[in-house]
């Protein structure tokens, strides 16, 4: 488990994190999700110790990451890929950290078939791509076989196969008990990983939810309906208190309600139809709408 609470941080005059508060659970993935620059870099790094909070802290399993007494084997993360030495053989780094952390490097082979590098353990990692990168931080991420598991954008720089694998992978680990918190950019990359939700906007917390509660809360369904006659429908439909506005496409589209409702009403008064079908905003969308006034860097 972990637990930020009140967690906060700021660069000079920037507010990276601002009075964060919230709880990851074992047994589920949650997504960690915000715009760029939102803080979710820096929230994961002060998880791990790396920089230091201006107010707040950080509880992993119920102590802060200084007082871990073997860390490797009570958090495993992967922060930034490329961050070893290019000179390094996949399995020379691996065992070198292995035997600094005093695990038995018979666990080398085992997280280097789990990450699929089994194959290039004896290239130099200067010549690793940067989906081979990641999948090295997988690798040692899980040397330790802990038990609380942090990913910061784990999918960047995977190929559509090896984005289903790490969610699969990612699943796994939750389903056996583990704690997962995985941040991401991408809503709907989450949307098919996570079942729980911390969602943030220039560092501060917008949504801690399940996915499905996001989903239902953030979009909005409505009938989209094709008609020549789309004053007479407008009228019929706002007669009976339906919220009626005009697609982008010339359509118009029925709010609260759905198609049987406005299949009966459409026949009620004979207007003519060409297309009725019922839409709903996508995910993507509510969650740009969501974190939009949120954005540090505009497009
Ligand atoms: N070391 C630092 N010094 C100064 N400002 C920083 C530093 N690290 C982060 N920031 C600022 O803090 C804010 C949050 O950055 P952070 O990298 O945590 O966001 P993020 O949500 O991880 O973004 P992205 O999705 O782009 O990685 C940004 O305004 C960033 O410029």
């Amino acid at each position: 488990m972990i637990e930020v609470e009140g967690l906060s941080k700021q660069y000079g005059r920037t507010v990276a994190v601002d009075d964060l508060s919230f709880t990851v659970r074992p047994g589920l993935v949650t997504g960690f999700l915000g715009p760029n620059g939102a803080g979710k870099s820096t929230t994961m790094r002060m998880m791990l110790g790396l920089d230091r909070p201006s107010a707040g802290r950080v509880l992993i399993d119920g102590r802060p990451y200084a007082g871990l007494t073997d860390p490797l084997r009570q958090v495993g993360a992967l922060l930034e890929a490329r961050s070893v030495h290019g000179g390094r053989r996949a399995h020379h780094h691996l065992r070198w950290l292995a035997q600094t952390n005093r695990i038995p490097t018979a666990r080398v082979d085992e997280v280097l078939e789990l990450a699929g590098l089994t194959g290039a353990r004896r290239k130099r990692v200067a010549g690793f791509s940067l989906g081979m990168h990641q999948r090295l931080g997988l690798a040692a991420a899980l040397l330790g076989d802990p038990p609380v598991l942090l990913f910061d954008e784990p999918v960047n720089g995977l190929d559509p196969e090896g984005i289903v694998w790490l969610r699969n992978l990612m699943k796994g680990f939750a389903a056996e008990g583990r704690t997962v918190f995985v941040s991401s950019h991408l809503m709907s990359e989450m949307a098919m990983t996570a079942e729980h939700l911390v969602v943030i906007g220039r560092g501060r917390l917008l949504a801690d939810t399940t996915v499905e509660r996001f989903i239902a809360d953030n979009t909005q369904s409505y009938v989209r309906i094709a008609t020549p006659e789309p004053a007479r429908l407008r009228e019929a439909l706002t007669a009976e208190g339906i919220q009626v506005t005009d697609t982008d496409d010339g359509a118009l589209a029925a709010h609260g309600t759905d198609t049987t409702k406005v299949g009966e009403l459409v026949a009620r008064h004979g207007v003519v139809v060409h297309e009725m079908a019922a839409r709903s905003a996508s995910l993507e969308e509510a969650f740009v709408q969501l974190t939009g006034e949120h954005v540090e860097f505009g497009r």
